[in-house]
């Protein structure tokens, strides 16, 4: 090797980050808004990899727990790889495949974070963590290289990879540490303010808030305009939360509340402020906004266990009854315990 060699790998690393900067920015940017929302709702990370992997995973853990540039609160990142106790007890009495899947299964609990390291997408044993991960309601960051090899087909909808566009496991591995530290920036500026406060209640879309919802069936939607807050909202929320272990709340766009001829003048509070007065109830866990007429693609995209309507709607004119009740799930009617409308409310207010 002569000083020409040394300065193609430099040229050649460089090259491998550039063509990465084309594919991967936009996935590692939704990476770590996952991840960051997954560790504001109190889930831990767990990392694993061979080899020079390995080292990425227990890279990614220590910057986890210690911090990174800023201070910080310490986060869970749990590396799978450094305790020789637990793999060769896991290798020698079952196989070296079930190394990190055997941890995933003691370790993971649902909503958690696995990411797995892997420049040929093919190690058995990170294949193995993943498909545990998958069953026990983890979600999966995969970090691959080449043709993403065997784990690429294994990944579900929610799932990441960030795949590096090259074929030499070293140039792989040194993007791999480039995205482990953008994660890292990512998170200093989440958790910087020194706060643990919990996820967003409010999300912009359902696909960030998908991730948080492993663990937290039975799942029951409702959805309204909720303009005016009053009474008769409160206690069928409240009805409606304990239906389920979670109540996730579609909210009317102001174009979408327009369209439905309440007046010109309505919504009187606009959607930023609708969501937040719902999200500070305690029986609301998240809410999220539709810009349809009906919040039926909501409905597809959470496939709610129980689907909820308040006031006098019966249970078949509800939209997306049908679709609830085919995968198993039930549909119900609140009645208002304490009947006042917002229209009328607003009407009495105008009158004086
Ligand atoms: O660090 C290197 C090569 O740069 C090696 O230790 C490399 O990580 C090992 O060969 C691994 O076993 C490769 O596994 P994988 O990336 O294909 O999952
Ligand atoms: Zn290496």
């Amino acid at each position: 090797m002569n000083l020409e060699d040394v300065q193609a790998a430099f040229v050649d690393s460089a090259a491998v980050k550039t063509r990465a900067l084309a594919t991967l920015a936009e996935p590692t940017l939704r990476a770590a808004q996952m991840l960051a929302a997954r560790l504001r709702d109190g889930r831990q990370v767990l990392a694993c990899g061979n080899g020079g992997s390995s080292g990425d995973a227990q890279h990614l853990a220590s910057e986890l727990v210690n911090r990174f540039e800023r201070e910080r609160i310490g986060l869970p990142g749990i590396a799978l790889t450094p305790d020789s106790s637990v793999l060769t007890a896991i290798a020698n009495d079952y196989a070296y495949e079930r190394v990190f899947a055997r941890q995933v299964e003691a370790l993971g609990r649902p909503g958690d974070v696995l990411v797995a390291f892997t420049t040929s997408g093919n190690s058995r044993n990170v294949l193995e963590a993943v498909r545990s991960a998958q069953a026990r309601g983890l979600w999966v960051l995969a970090l691959t290289g080449k043709d993403g090899g065997a784990l690429a087909p294994l990944l579900r909808g929610g799932d990441i990879e960030l795949r590096v566009p090259a074929t030499s496991t070293a140039r792989i591995q040194e993007v791999h540490l480039l995205l482990i530290h953008t994660l890292c920036t990512y998170l200093d500026s989440v958790f910087a303010d020194g706060s643990n406060k919990p996820a967003s209640k409010v999300h912009a879309d359902v696909v960030t808030l998908q991730p948080l919802l492993p663990g937290r069936r039975p799942l029951v939607f409702t959805n309204g305009v909720f303009d005016l807050l009053h009474r008769g909202h409160v206690h069928y929320l409240q009805a409606a939360r304990g239906e389920g272990a979670c109540l996730v709340v579609g909210v009317n766009s102001d174009a979408s509340v327009r369209r439905l001829g309440k007046g010109d003048d309505r919504p009187l509070n606009t959607l930023e402020d609708r969501m937040a007065v719902l999200a500070g109830l305690g029986a609301v866990d998240y809410v999220l906004p539709f810009a349809e007429d009906t919040p039926l693609r909501l409905i597809e995209a959470l496939q709610p266990d129980v689907l909820v309507k308040g006031g006098d709607w019966a249970p078949d004119a509800i939209v997306g009854a049908d679709g609830v009740r085919a995968r198993g799930g039930r549909v119900l009617s609140i009645p208002f315990a304490h009947p006042l409308s917002t229209t009328a409310l607003v009407q009495r207010i105008r009158n004086g």
